[in-house]
């Protein structure tokens, strides 16, 4: 809060005497003005309601938007006035089945049309008021029919069709931006990039006027990884039908009574959130509902089942072909691919992440080694910085003192230093230029847990670095010096006579655990 000088001090301020003043005449030091006093007083009352909001009332969600908007894949960035009348949706089409002596399928459009085919735009609707089975709900494992706690009629979801998709309109992702994140279990916490979501389609509900409604419930959850469910209110006119949706003592509403609208309007909400539909005085209020799941949305590609076929990327017949080579890497090896996109490796959570969040190429090379049921990791690959490249000259050196040295051995190997997680940045403070060879090996390994291969094949050179290690380096003068590693993705090749034995064998093991296996909810 700003300082007052005090010529602004009026009859009305509020003077504040500080009792610990140590100066020997106290005097006013701090005075703040009524509004002031308001100010923080908002101040406080906002901190109090976000707090309460982060703890309780994070719990649904909902909008409206002119059903003109999706357009499909419109760029985000171009306004609705732009779009192209000719290329944008107004209606919504429900077609739904009718018996075979009827002839087939019916339709019926949202908003009706006002037009010389509103008659049959009308007749159409009775119809489909009268295909609509009176709705049930479930109560002790039992579905009840008692129109005095839920008069509606239903569509099943395999008596309809609809052309809206709740994903074109971005409704989909904005759940997943303002739901998703919240969802508990210490599994998921971690991984909060993994969360995708599926709305299923579930039912048409027709709750009609004077007395259709559906008193206060829970909806029964169709499996562990359903975590909410979305209303779509389709344009039509209605009066009351509110939606009330509570949870922990905190409700709201969403009214989407209306004379002549052309919105799509939506709520989405927790699975343990009670939720009512209060009376639909006139009209009728036409929802269709989803069950909202917790879904991979990266990783998917990993999974014992992925959603997509390794063997189908255009890299598997030419890796399977060169296994099956007896001159390839006869006697075994490690090939070695420095990923092509740059991941935050050095976060705190990219352990967790890694491999599931590696893409374009770098998900192929993964998925098709590991598909073919070799040992894959993703890891990173430390570069050596100078007190790295001193300690490799000494080992060079010593290796070509040593007695074991023979001059038809190949040539001494780079080592290449794999780190066992990905982790943080860390620093070293004990490192220096002229310390000897075992303790920095030894303090490198503690501070920088790592595996050491010595034959791997690259398939490329390095392109995406990090920082992974600083340390205080000391020669004539103390100085700070980096290493940087890059994240790789490093294949196990058995010896060719091994090669079938040990991919049966890794196929029977999944490359990665499936997040919805492990997910605690
Ligand atoms: O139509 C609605 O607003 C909600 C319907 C509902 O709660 C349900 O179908 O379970
Ligand atoms: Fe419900």
């Amino acid at each position: 809060m700003n300082k007052m000088d005090s010529s602004e001090v009026t009859p009305m301020d509020v003077v504040v005497i500080s009792s610990d003043d140590e100066s020997p005449q106290q005097k006013p030091h701090k005075s703040k003005t009524l509004s002031e006093l308001a100010e923080e007083r908002c101040l406080d009352s906002l901190s109090a309601a976000v707090e309460g909001y982060q703890s309780t009332a994070n719990y649904c969600c909902g909008g409206s938007l002119p059903i003109t908007i999706p357009s499909i894949a419109q760029p985000l960035y171009v306004s609705s006035k732009k779009l192209d009348p000719n290329k944008t949706q107004n209606t919504i089409a429900l077609r739904w089945d009718v018996s075979q002596d009827q002839g087939s399928a019916r339709k019926v459009e949202f908003p009706l049309v006002h037009s010389d085919s509103q008659i049959l735009a009308q007749t159409m609707f009775e119809e489909l008021l009268k295909t609509c089975a009176p709705a049930t709900f479930g109560r002790n494992n039992e579905d009840i029919l008692d129109e005095s706690y839920r008069k509606a009629g239903k569509l099943d979801r395999e008596q309809f069709s609809i052309n809206f998709h709740p994903h074109d309109y971005g409704i989909v992702d904005a759940i997943a931006q303002t739901l998703l994140p919240q969802i508990d279990g210490a599994f998921l916490k971690e991984r909060v990039e993994h969360r995708g979501l599926l709305a299923e389609l579930y039912k048409v509900n027709i709750y009609s006027g004077p007395s259709g409604k559906f008193r206060g419930h829970v909806d029964t959850p169709r499996g562990p990884t359903q975590f909410g469910s979305l209303v779509v209110c389709l344009p039509h006119p209605h009066e009351g039908g509110q939606l009330r949706v509570s949870h922990k003592g905190h409700s709201s509403f969403f009214d989407w009574s209306n004379t002549d609208s052309h919105d799509i309007q939506w709520a989405a909400f927790y699975s343990d959130c009670e939720h009512e539909v209060f009376e639909v005085k006139s009209g009728h209020r036409i929802t269709l509902t989803y069950n909202l799941y917790i879904t991979e949305q990266v990783g998917g590609v990993l999974r014992r089942n992925p959603t997509i076929d390794p063997s189908l990327f255009p890299l598997y017949e030419g890796a399977k072909q060169m296994l099956s080579q007896p001159n390839f890497m006869n006697k075994g090896g490690n090939l070695g691919f420095y990923c092509a996109y740059k991941y935050a490796h050095h976060s705190s959570r990219a352990h967790a992440l890694m491999s599931w969040a590696l893409k374009g190429v770098d998900v192929a090379i993964y998925s098709v080694f590991s598909s073919l049921g070799l040992d894959v990791r993703v890891g990173p690959i430390l570069e050596n910085n100078r007190q790295l490249e001193n300690l490799e000259e000494q080992q060079v050196d010593e290796y070509y003192a040593s007695a074991d040295y023979d001059s038809d051995s190949p040539d001494y190997e780079r080592k290449i230093r794999v780190g066992a997680t990905f982790h943080k940045v860390v620093l070293d403070a004990d490192g220096g230029y002229d310390i000897a060879y075992d303790k920095v090996e030894k303090n490198l390994h503690k501070i920088w847990p790592h595996d050491e291969y010595k034959d791997v094949t690259w398939l490329n050179t390095a392109r995406e670095e990090e920082v992974a290690m600083v340390s205080i380096a000391y020669g004539n003068e103390a100085e700070l010096d980096w290493c940087y590693s890059h994240a790789a993705i490093l294949v196990t090749v058995p010896a060719h006579k091994d090669r079938d034995h040990e991919a049966k064998k890794n196929m029977e093991a999944p490359a990665v655990p499936s997040l919805i296996d492990v997910a605690t909810f």
